[in-house]
């Protein structure tokens, strides 16, 4: 592709050479990955500046590069104010707008994007329909799957990948939309059908500088459906009236705003929910009529995981039959809610709680089927928000009858120190500590007996632990299945 053909997607910018000559073959962000003709982007990140790649990529071939201040280099470089969001827009065009060609669907908010995501997955894959999927576990196009390193990745990478799922033929993509993409710009130039809000807690005020700011930041979804695009699709919101922040999203956007709840009235709602340890029943309710939902899915989380795809779902023209068909159908998510079952008398269950309301939830539910003891395995990840430390050490405590903190992913910090963050929430008395996270399960598997239920959070899908920077193999539901043997 001509260079020059390639820049009418950008208004404003400069270049330092002629460029009527240049073509492009594709765009790398990553000088390491350049190869001849590529057009390289300087992205000033938070671990290096990408324009110090810049005579690198050069050297491996590209024929101009993108950047936001002159470079000592001899290829023709394009002056911007803002490269990633350049970025956005370069990748989008080269490959062609490829999200106008199928159906995408975006899910944010703090707790249940992945197991709303493969919820609407399988109810589009029951109406017969390709589908794509990106998030926290995979990427997905069709049935083959992909490693992904973000749960947003960037745009670059996006775009790319969504023309794939446009070429094998895809008819509608799900994804999760993270905080920190919507903040770094990582799906601008995605053209988003369908934004949905599941529910707004405390996290990452790591990255955030407050919950207003983390607010502002999940809300750009809303803000960009529909913004800057052509495309005569019809967009919609569809958010969780139960959560206070909803009306914060609904003013985000100047599309049509569907609501869900199981509390009040809403568009879309769950009557008569029955909850149980083996799964949930409650009536969907629509403008369009009424279903009977019969789920392995457990807890009330889930329910509003279900109400959220079923409306997204809906306004997408899926019959509510199929709606009906694939709720029942689909099992849970890998490492949300997972029992691990190992011949033992008690229960236990890995789950990917990591937020304190995550944590509420998932306790709330064992509370309610637990016939004895409660056991709670939990830490909290090095490198994230150390203001949720003492809040889910609270929420650990209130719901078991012993507590275990352990290491999560302590990454670049001491994890006894992150432990005393924990602890700074809570009672002296109230929790051991035992900063192995083997040791940790074992130590619950060896109290437990039956009736009880241990609850390993934090962790559920990741088969990794991350200590000081080095990534081992650990796995919750391998090391929880190998200290019940040790046990017997
Ligand atoms: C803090 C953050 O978001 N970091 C993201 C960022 O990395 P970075 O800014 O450190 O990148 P960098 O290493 O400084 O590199 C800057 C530029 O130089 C280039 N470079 C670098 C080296 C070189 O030799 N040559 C070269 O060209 C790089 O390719 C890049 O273009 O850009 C990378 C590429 O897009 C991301 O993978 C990376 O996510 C990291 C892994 C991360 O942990 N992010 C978390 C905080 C995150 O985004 N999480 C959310 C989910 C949160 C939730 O659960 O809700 C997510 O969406 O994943
Ligand atoms: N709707 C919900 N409300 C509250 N908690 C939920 C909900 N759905 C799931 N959970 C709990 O939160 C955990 C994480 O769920 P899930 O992975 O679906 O969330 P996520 O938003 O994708 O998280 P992440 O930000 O890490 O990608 C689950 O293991 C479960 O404990
Ligand atoms: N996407 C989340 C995952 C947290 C998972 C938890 N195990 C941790 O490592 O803190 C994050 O990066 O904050
Ligand atoms: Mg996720």
């Amino acid at each position: 592709m001509k260079l020059s053909q390639l820049l009418q997607t950008l208004n404003v910018y400069q270049t330092t050479k002629d460029i009527n000559n240049v073509t492009v073959t594709g765009i790398e962000m990553d000088s390491r990955l350049v190869d001849p003709g590529h057009l390289f982007i300087c992205i000033n990140g938070f671990t290096v500046d990408g324009h110090n790649f810049a005579k690198q990529a050069e050297e491996n071939g590209a024929s101009a590069i993108v950047a936001e201040r002159p470079l000592d280099v001899s290829v023709p470089v394009i002056l911007v104010s803002d490269t990633s969001k350049a970025m956005a827009k370069l990748a989008n065009s080269y490959y062609q707008n490829p999200t106008q060609q199928f159906r995408l669907i975006g899910i944010t908010g703090t707790n249940g994007k992945t197991s709303t995501s493969y919820l609407v997955e399988s109810i589009f894959k029951h109406h017969n329909k390709k589908t794509g999927l990106i998030g926290t576990i995979q990427m997905k196009i069709g049935d083959k799957e992909y490693e992904v390193k973000n749960t947003t990745p960037d745009s670059l990478f996006l775009q790319k990948h969504f023309a794939e799922m446009a070429h094998e033929g895809v008819d509608t993509a799900v994804m999760e939309v993270s905080s920190h993409a919507l903040d770094l710009g990582r799906v601008h130039g995605a053209d988003f059908d369908i934004a949905v809000f599941t529910n707004l807690s405390q996290d990452h005020l790591d990255y955030h500088k407050d919950m207003d700011d983390y607010l502002r930041a999940k809300s750009l979804l809303f803000a960009q459906l529909g913004n800057g695009y052509d495309s005569n699709k019809p967009k919609f919101g569809v958010v969780n009236k139960d959560d206070p922040y909803y009306k914060a999203f609904c003013k985000s956007t100047s599309q049509e705003v569907l609501t869900y709840s199981i509390n009040q009235e809403a568009d879309v709602t769950a009557k008569n929910v029955n909850l149980s340890a083996s799964g949930t029943t409650f009536t969907l309710c629509t403008p369009a009529g009424e279903k009977e939902i019969h789920s392995p899915l457990i807890g009330k989380f889930s329910v509003y995981n279900m109400l959220a795809a079923a409306s997204a779902a809906w306004v997408s023209g899926v019959e509510l039959n199929t709606i009906q068909q694939a709720l029942s159908a689909t099992k849970g998510v890998s490492g949300r809610f997972e029992p691990v079952l190992a011949g033992q008398d008690y229960g236990v269950i890995v789950d990917y709680a990591h937020t304190p309301d995550s944590l509420e939830n998932v306790l709330e539910t064992i509370q309610s089927f637990a016939k004895e003891n409660i056991y709670v395995v939990v830490g909290c990840g090095g490198d994230r928000d150390k203001t949720k430390r003492p809040l889910m050490a609270q929420v650990a405590v209130k719901y078991a009858t012993e507590a275990i903190f352990t290491s999560d992913n302590p990454r670049s910090e001491d994890p006894e120190s992150i432990l005393r963050d924990m602890e700074r929430g809570v009672k002296e008395d109230s929790y051991t500590t035992i900063v192995n996270r083997r040791e940790a399960i074992q130590f619950a598997v060896d109290k437990a007996s039956a009736g009880d239920v241990i609850l390993i959070a934090g962790k559920g899908h990741e088969p990794y632990q991350e200590v000081n920077g080095v990534t081992h193999h650990f796995d919750d539901r391998e090391v929880a299945a190998e200290c019940i043997k040790a046990k017997q």
